[in-house]
């Protein structure tokens, strides 16, 4: 059972060992050099947000990251493992999920069904996916649903959700196989604002209940500053700025570069 509330006292974050760590990520597209090598870490239970004007390379950066894009070049190491040439399947079976930009559920399966998909992450094949899940997979659909506040919708089709709830479903599919690391990318987009507060909520909930670390690509620089312990701010394909978010919000760079007047 998961925890819904959260604990006045969160687990320090300062000196956690790496749990990603990411050197000289390169990744072009015929001509255009959408990210250039750039440095990136993440800590054990910490949420990072990442941002960056539009085209700055965010969503390659994750592409990368979570290896659904071949980098041309650069070393990922995840939990002590390098990674670097993994598919994205195996990736996701050494603990790291993601959701994605364009939400991918499976609209004409239900609630329900969907959440049981996520179990794809942990590598089962496709035909113990139309075998029955055991209890164990069950009781964290179960979980996963009612943290998330819809276990009243848990029969319907999932196309019939709202935006916000369907991007809520992906962010349960994603944390079925219990991921170490979670991959938001534009989470908030097309969501109601009381729907953001849930997802906030929610994403806390996970990281203090199960140390679970995030990436966060954002447009929503509200969200991010309330949720992110550190920010990092990429332009052009390049690192623009790394650090907390008191800082981010003072650099001077990144304020004419992104944060604008
Ligand atoms: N599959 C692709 N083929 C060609 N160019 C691409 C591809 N994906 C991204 N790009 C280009 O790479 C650059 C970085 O794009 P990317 O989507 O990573 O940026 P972003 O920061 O996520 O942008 P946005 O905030 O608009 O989503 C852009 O110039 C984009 O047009």
């Amino acid at each position: 059972m998961i925890n819904r509330a959260l604990s006045s006292e969160a687990a320090p974050k300062g000196n956690q060992p790496s749990l990603l760590s990411a050197q000289g990520i390169t990744k072009s597209f015929g001509g255009i050099r959408a990210v250039q090598g750039v440095n990136f870490d993440v800590a054990v239970g910490e949420i990072v947000g990442l941002v960056g004007p539009n085209g700055s390379g965010k969503s390659t950066l994750l592409g990368c990251l979570s290896r659904d894009i071949l980098l041309d070049a650069g070393r990922i190491v995840f939990d002590g493992t390098d990674v670097t040439r993994l598919r994205a399947m195996q990736v996701a079976r050494n603990g790291i999920g993601r959701t994605f930009q364009n939400v991918r559920i499976f609209p004409e399966l239900s609630v329900w069904e969907n959440a049981l998909m996520g179990r794809q992450w942990k590598g089962v094949g496709l035909r113990d996916m139309l075998r029955p899940a055991d209890i164990a997979t069950r009781q964290r659909a179960a979980d996963l649903i009612e943290l998330m506040g819809f276990p009243q919708l848990i029969h319907e089709y999932a196309g019939n959700l709202s935006g916000g709830q369907m991007r809520l479903l992906e962010l349960v599919m994603a944390m079925m196989s219990r991921p170490r690391l979670v991959m938001l990318d534009e989470a908030t987009s097309g969501v109601n604002p009381t729907l953001i507060e849930s997802l906030k909520h929610y994403v806390k909930v996970l990281n203090q209940e199960e140390r679970v670390a995030f990436i966060v690509v954002e447009h929503n620089i509200g969200f991010i500053f309330s949720i992110a312990d550190r920010i990092v701010v990429l332009n052009d394909g390049r690192l623009l700025a790394d650090g907390s978010p008191e800082q981010i919000q003072h650099n001077e760079e990144v304020i004419v570069a992104y944060l604008g007047a």
